[in-house]
């Protein structure tokens, strides 16, 4: 894709990943990414950021083509370190010959660790939050932006422009010709966002509203956001952007519940669905999740809007099946708030595993509803109607945590 002027005399120079399913630790429905480095043309040609190794072709030729010339380029910002951002820096840094390379102080202490750089002779500044740098007509000013989602990463914002360069924040995973949130489906958009957030910057969601409250103070006025992954938020949808973001940082708790379970024999599902009947008969939407048949990233994006998690899981040689084992990790280090939970399984003899499970999600800090509901073998009409009943209480519990959490 060839580079696009964004604002007048600034332009998009990055890559667009047509082909990638894998975004370091979750899985892309069918869409790809995008790793977008931007150019400013001024006294100091200015690149920000370069792309994941694999994609410095198309980037080059998109720096080459906006700058005039892969030498024109002057300074080189570097607002993040990881490498779907820099893994070109090295051969960025050789190419494009640059005066002076600037990151963040956490991205200095980090650089050399992951680009071995330290011999090398480059001439680099770090700026702390509260630093500017003219480029002539263009003023940078930074904010350091430290866990969102790495400790080195940094925002970069343009008066003269009213553009803040947000890097990992405001980003979705989207693969397309479009450049701008405008030009694309708002729903299949909002829905990317929430992906994103859900399986990369849940775990920063403090930090998120504090980075808000700082943006506030420095008075930055918005009128383009521009992430490092996928399209640009303009005009109106800067606040529709922030509003996200807000409303997902926020993570208040909703009338819906994600049931997510294994079975090899259909007992633990059968109980799954009764326990679901009764949260649907009490007003909950309910989303049942087979994790044989479900990735943990479509998990954690459907648990990110439910008020309850709820999980279970046969005992299986006197502990959980594994898909179940690896959903919990995966969902603890995201460390979702503000949730009740839910815990069911069928067994044998034994019957651990409903106990395991309640322990999983009580050290996330969810509120586990009684000791839920265990089933020797197949589960007979008696037991089915304590599942259901098991689902209504759930969603008495999700009421609860919505008013103490201030959600009507
Ligand atoms: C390989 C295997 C290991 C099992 N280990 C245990 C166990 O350690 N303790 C126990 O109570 N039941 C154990 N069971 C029995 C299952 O928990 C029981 O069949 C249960 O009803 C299966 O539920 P499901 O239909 O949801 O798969 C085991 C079953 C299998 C196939």
């Amino acid at each position: 894709m060839r580079p696009v002027e964004i604002k007048k005399d600034i332009h998009w120079v990055g890559a667009v990943d047509y082909n990638t399913r894998d975004f370091h630790g979750y899985a892309l429905s069918p869409n790809g990414t995008t790793y977008n480095a931007f150019l400013i043309k001024d006294e100091k040609v200015t690149l920000f950021d370069t792309v994941k190794h694999g994609h410095e072709e198309e980037f080059f030729e998109n720096v080459a083509l906006a700058a005039g010339g892969l030498e024109a380029v002057d300074y080189l910002v570097v607002n993040h370190l990881e490498p779907d951002h820099a893994g070109c820096l090295v051969e960025t840094v050789e190419r494009v010959k640059p005066e002076k390379i600037f990151c963040s102080p956490m991205g200095l202490k980090a650089m050399d660790s992951l680009y071995h750089m330290k011999d090398k002779g480059w001439n680099i500044e770090a700026l702390p939050t509260g630093a500017n740098l003219s480029l002539g007509r263009h003023t940078l000013q930074f904010l350091e932006t430290r866990m969102l989602h790495w400790p080195d990463n940094m925002m970069t914002y343009i008066p003269e422009a009213k553009l803040l360069i947000s890097s990992d924040a405001f980003g979705q995973n989207l693969a397309s010709s479009e450049r701008f949130v405008d030009e694309v489906d708002r729903a299949k958009l909002t829905e990317l966002m929430r992906e994103y957030f859900a399986n990369i910057v849940l775990p920063f969601s403090p930090i998120v509203q504090k980075t808000f409250e700082q943006i506030q103070k420095l008075g930055w006025e918005i009128d383009m956001i521009a992430p490092d992954h996928g399209l640009m938020f303009r005009g109106k949808d800067v606040a529709f952007a922030i509003q996200q973001y807000a409303e997902l940082a926020a993570q208040h708790p909703t009338r819906r519940a994600t049931i997510l379970f294994d079975t090899m024999w259909h007992s633990t599902e059968t109980m799954a669905r009764a326990i679901g009947d009764g949260l649907k008969d009490a007003g909950c939407e309910v989303t049942l999740m087979h994790l044989k048949a479900n990735h943990h990233t479509s998990v954690m994006t459907e648990v990110s809007r439910s008020g309850a998690v709820i999980v279970g899981s046969p005992t299986h040689n006197n502990g959980i099946l594994p898909y179940v084992a690896g959903a919990l990790q995966y969902m603890k280090g995201l460390k979702p708030q503000n949730k009740v939970g839910g815990v069911f399984g069928s067994f044998g003899w034994s019957g651990e595993s409903v106990k395991i499970i309640k322990e999983w999600l009580t050290s996330m800090n969810i509120d586990v509803v009684g000791e839920g509901v265990r089933t020797k073998n197949v589960p007979d009409a008696e037991m089915l109607a304590q599942c259901f009943d098991y689902g209504r209480q759930i969603a008495q519990a999700i009421e609860a945590k919505m008013e103490a959490c201030g959600v009507k």
